[in-house]
């Protein structure tokens, strides 16, 4: 019995990549039904897996070790059934634009919040910045110091020129990274000059998606460097969705988490209590206007129970 990593899933077969370095074809054997999670795929890329050998040199899975996350998709807003696009998720790079096209920060902090649920450290990459002019810049830099200061490394890049590029592939080393973010803010771009072997075919794998067939797609990570290895996500626009009390939204906004422990009530959701410690630091600005209005917007689009389809 040998140990190790799914690079890919194609549908019918996984490939392995063994302790030892060899890559092996191999198919499901045995009950592999997780708690809790009704998957169209039992397992995905970034699982370590127990395969045993046969004779025709490719293997069967039969083992998979417990998940440290894994991010999923749902087949749709409805559907309880849902796909495992990636486990064991080490970071995850969101690429963003402050234009060309424009990436809201609402939309960043519902990425961040998402990501803090399933526990994935995130990146901030704000690619583009070939293209912005003086007043972008300086937006950017307004957006670079909030999230850094909370806790979000961030990355200013050009995909088409390459700078900036080297620091960020320097984070990638020995590590699974997801990326994500908006249809054409440059994943592709960006992947392919990190990867000049592989060549996505950018065009293609967005066609593919807008026409809604993307819920069997199948996986693959890139290997990059000695142990490090990328995942692309054609058509994530962010993670799963999860049930959550309305007070519970407040611990994935790190800064909000925080000041929430001085709020008067256990279950303050920072609104309208009285002495809400939240509030006082918004109004104070230790807390940034933008991340509350976000963090009000999900409050908001769940009560109307829109919050799954936001995503
Ligand atoms: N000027 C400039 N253009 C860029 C940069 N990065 C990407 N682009 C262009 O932006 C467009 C979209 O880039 P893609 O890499 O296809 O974007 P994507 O995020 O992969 O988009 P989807 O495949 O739809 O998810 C292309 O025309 C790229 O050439 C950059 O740093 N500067
Ligand atoms: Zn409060």
């Amino acid at each position: 019995m040998d140990k190790g990593l799914v690079i890919k899933n194609t549908g019918s077969w996984y490939v392995v990549k063994t302790d030892d370095g060899a890559l092996v074809e191999c198919k499901i054997k045995g009950n592999f039904r997780l708690k809790g999670i009704r998957s169209t795929n039992p397992i995905a890329v970034g699982d370590r897996v127990c395969i045993v050998p046969n004779a025709e040199g490719t293997a069967f899975i039969t083992e998979i070790e417990d998940r440290k996350n894994y991010i999923i998709r749902r087949a749709s807003n409805l559907s309880k059934q849902s796909h495992i696009i990636a486990a064991n998720v080490d970071a995850c790079m969101l690429v963003v634009t402050v234009n060309y096209p424009e990436t809201s920060t609402t939309f960043i902090d519902r990425f961040l919040a998402s990501a803090e649920a399933y526990r994935v450290p995130v990146n901030l990459v704000f690619n583009k910045v070939d293209l912005y002019s003086e007043d972008e810049l300086r937006y950017l830099d307004g957006l670079v110091n909030l999230y850094t200061h909370i806790g979000y490394p961030c990355y200013r890049i050009s995909a088409a020129n390459g700078e900036g590029v080297d620091a960020l592939k320097e984070d990638l080393q020995g590590k699974i990274t997801l990326f994500s973010g908006h249809s054409g803010v440059g994943k592709s771009t960006l992947i392919n000059y990190l990867l000049p072997d592989q060549q996505l075919k950018t065009g293609e794998i967005s066609s593919v998606h807008n026409k809604g067939m993307h819920t069997t797609t199948f996986s693959e990570m890139y290997p990059l460097g000695e142990n490090g290895y990328i995942i692309d996500t054609p058509g994530i626009k962010g993670f799963g969705t999860f049930d959550m009390k309305d007070e519970e939204v407040g611990h994935y906004f790190k800064e909000i988490f925080e000041f929430s422990a001085r709020c008067k009530y256990g279950n303050c959701t920072h609104r309208h209590e009285p002495g809400c410690a939240v509030r006082e630091a918004v109004e104070n600005h230790y807390i940034s206007q933008s991340r509350y209005n976000s963090y009000l917007n999900i409050l908001e689009d769940k009560e109307e129970g829109k919050y799954r389809s936001a995503f």
